[in-house]
């Protein structure tokens, strides 16, 4: 049985806060969580909330944002905002459309580094171009809020991803829009500078008629080598050889069928920028490649050789060029960015009479910037929405296909993490916690990540104030010393087509609160199954039950005899609390027996006394879910 996405209500209809609540809590689902709808034996919908990027402090928010228009109900009913995207640079009317269909939007653009800071903690989402500084200020000052960061367009180096992951923000770009853009721009370059065009446009308006200073080089037949073979590197690559240009390349990460496909040699670093008369760059700006093009690389260039730059400024040793660009061992440059943007008035390179330079343009073109608008538009909606964006930078990807047949195994995975948790007792914090998946699947086909983040969110949110996702799983984790190991074992079923037989959440060397769910080995353990698309736990400590997860929890461990499921029973019906599910697991008749009992309501504490009171219990726990 698949479950199946459910899409979630148009939050930016103005419909009346009444009319709104009634639809939203038929839905049940709050905005920022992914939904599925799983069907029970063709009944009615169930609805399964995955909280993958939920909201850290949505109560907050609205106290926050008194003024917002509350459009939508969360699954208590309470009223919410909708949520606020801060567009920090210009985005085209495209995008922001999108946006504005699902959230309130407020385009600052120019903002100064200070004014961003005072801002950012009031918005879910904030979308950025290549002029705004997302720095760990900014990311701290958005924290408890801040959500996401939508970069429109490639580069992602004005991002402190390290921050944005800590803090569990997702950082989406939109990486394929303006590579057609950029590579033109990069082509745009390579001529204009080989004809000088830009120089003697100035020199005519200045009233100069110089036809014999302004000789150029021709293109045709000369070594162009790419230095970075990705998107905007393949495309520049495709262009020129339709230029009639011989066309090297380098790039450690390429794949050489592609290359081939294009007709570029992929060659060494030192070949490349040995054999090149002209040299684009088309790497992101990343530790490896900071300043690469320096005094030593320039000094194994040919003489006269050209450089066009439309990827970052800071790949390049700046002052470097300007000496090389003196000396004439680098005939010309052509420069879209810069290592500060933008440069100083007085910038040598800028001025250089052999630099033809253009303002940060490669993406600037009309299409383009209507296509990374709709892409990060879409990629900051979804991710609101809780999906995860397929341009997630600091998030792994999960295909929705897989998200979809997991979302059930996520929401087991969370509450065993959460409920053996609450199993724990004593002061000596959990160290170890295994993850054990029985599944027919190899390793190739059932991709865990997903399910190990919803057990360590299960596991550390009930105990701080940490909110976790997918984002900051691992480095939660590993903040908190928590060692997650997973263990798969194999499921010989030919027939099974769900991709999980059970998960089983274990934590050693802890004491627990509840014997009961202390297995042989001295680990508390817990084993969950999906039945109908529903989780349900089915085994406690050596104790099989089978219970459905949903409401709390009540785990009693008593001697096994008749009338106990009446007692319990009888105590929780005359004070009102209705029991979802039942269900009693034993060793052997006449010992040692759990009953566990799924409740609707939270029993107070009388009812909890009462039921602790009945003699053959021995211990009993109330858990949350
Ligand atoms: N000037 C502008 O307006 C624009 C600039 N860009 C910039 O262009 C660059 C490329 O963008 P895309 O092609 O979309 O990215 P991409 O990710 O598709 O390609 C980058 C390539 O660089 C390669 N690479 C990584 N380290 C390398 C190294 N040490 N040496 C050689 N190659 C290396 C990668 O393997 C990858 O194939 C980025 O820096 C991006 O920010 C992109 C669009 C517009
Ligand atoms: O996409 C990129 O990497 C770019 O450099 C484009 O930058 P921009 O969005 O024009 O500020």
């Amino acid at each position: 049985m698949a479950a199946s996405r459910a899409l979630l209500p148009s939050p930016h209809a103005t419909a009346t806060p009444a009319r709104a609540r009634a639809r939203l809590a038929a839905a049940a689902a709050a905005p920022s969580s992914l939904t599925f709808a799983a069907r029970r034996g063709g009944a009615r919908a169930r609805v399964v909330r995955c909280a993958i990027l939920s909201s850290p402090a949505p109560a907050k928010a609205a106290e926050e944002q008194p003024t917002k228009r509350i459009s939508r109900a969360g699954s208590n009913g309470a009223l919410r905002p909708k949520p606020a995207v801060l567009v920090a640079e210009k985005l085209s009317e495209a995008g922001l459309a999108v946006l504005r269909e699902f959230a309130d939007v407020e385009c600052a653009y120019g903002m100064s580094p200070a004014e961003l800071l005072a801002k950012v903690a009031q918005f879910d989402a904030l979308i950025v171009r290549s002029g705004t500084k997302v720095t760990r200020e900014v990311l701290e000052a958005g924290r408890g809020r801040l959500r996401v960061v939508g970069r429109a367009g490639v580069g992602i180096d004005n991002v402190d991803l390290q921050a944005a992951t800590e803090a569990g923000c997702l950082v989406v770009n939109a990486p394929t829009a303006n590579t057609v853009a950029a590579a033109e721009h990069g082509i745009a370059l390579l001529a204009s500078m080989a004809r000088n065009v830009s120089q003697a446009d100035a020199a005519l308006k200045a009233g100069k008629w110089q036809r014999n200073k302004y000789v150029g080089v021709s293109l045709v037949g000369k070594t162009l080598a790419i230095m970075g073979f990705g998107k905007v590197g393949s495309e520049v690559a495709r262009r020129a050889k339709g230029l009639g240009m011989h066309v090297i390349a380098h790039d450690p990460y390429a794949p050489a069928d592609r290359a081939r496909a294009i007709g570029a040699e992929l060659v060494s670093f030192d070949e490349a920028i040995t054999r090149a008369d002209f040299i684009s760059l088309h790497m992101p700006l990343i530790p490896t490649t900071n300043k690469v093009f320096n005094d030593e690389s320039f000094g194994k260039m040919k003489t006269g050789v050209r450089i066009i730059n439309v990827a970052r400024g800071g790949v390049i040793d700046e002052d470097a060029l300007v000496r090389a660009l003196d000396s004439g061992k680098v005939a010309q440059a052509a420069l879209d960015v810069f290592t500060v943007e933008p440069p100083a008035k007085d910038s040598k390179l800028v001025l250089h009479e052999n630099v033809t330079v253009t303002p940060h343009l490669g993406a600037s073109t009309v299409e383009a910037q209507e296509g990374v608008a709709i892409e990060i538009a879409e990629a900051v909606v979804g991710a609101l929405k809780g999906e995860l964006a397929a341009t997630a930078v600091n998030a792994p990807m999960v295909p929705a296909e897989v998200m979809s047949e997991l979302a059930p195994y996520v929401s087991l995975a969370e509450k065993l993490g959460r409920l053996a948790v609450q199993l724990v007792a004593g002061e000596t914090g959990i160290k170890g916690v295994k993850v054990v998946y029985t599944t027919t699947r190899g390793p190739d086909d059932l991709d865990t990540r997903l399910l190990r983040a919803m057990v360590t969110k299960g596991i550390v949110e009930p105990v701080s104030s940490t909110f976790v996702n997918l984002v900051n799983a691992d480095y939660t984790a590993k903040q908190r010393g928590l060692r997650i190991a997973e263990e798969r074992v194999s499921h010989d079923s030919a027939t099974a087509e769900a991709p999980l037989e059970s998960i089983q959440v274990r934590l050693s060397q802890v004491q627990s609160k509840f014997a009961g769910a202390i297995s042989d080995g001295g680990d508390i353990v817990l084993e969950g199954r999906v039945k109908y698309g529903v989780p349900h736990l089915t085994l406690v400590g050596p104790y099989e039950v089978d219970v459905s997860l949903e409401g709390n929890l009540i785990l009693c461990r008593q001697i096994d005899q008749p009338g106990m499921i009446g007692k319990v029973g009888n105590i929780l019906g005359q004070r009102n609390v209705n029991i979802s599910f039942m269900s009693v697991g034993r060793t052997f008749r006449g010992k040692q027996a759990i009953m566990a009992i799924g409740v609707d309501e939270e029993p107070n504490k009388e009812t909890l006394d009462k039921i602790g009171a009945i003699p053959a219990i021995e211990e009993f726990v109330f858990l949350e879910l």
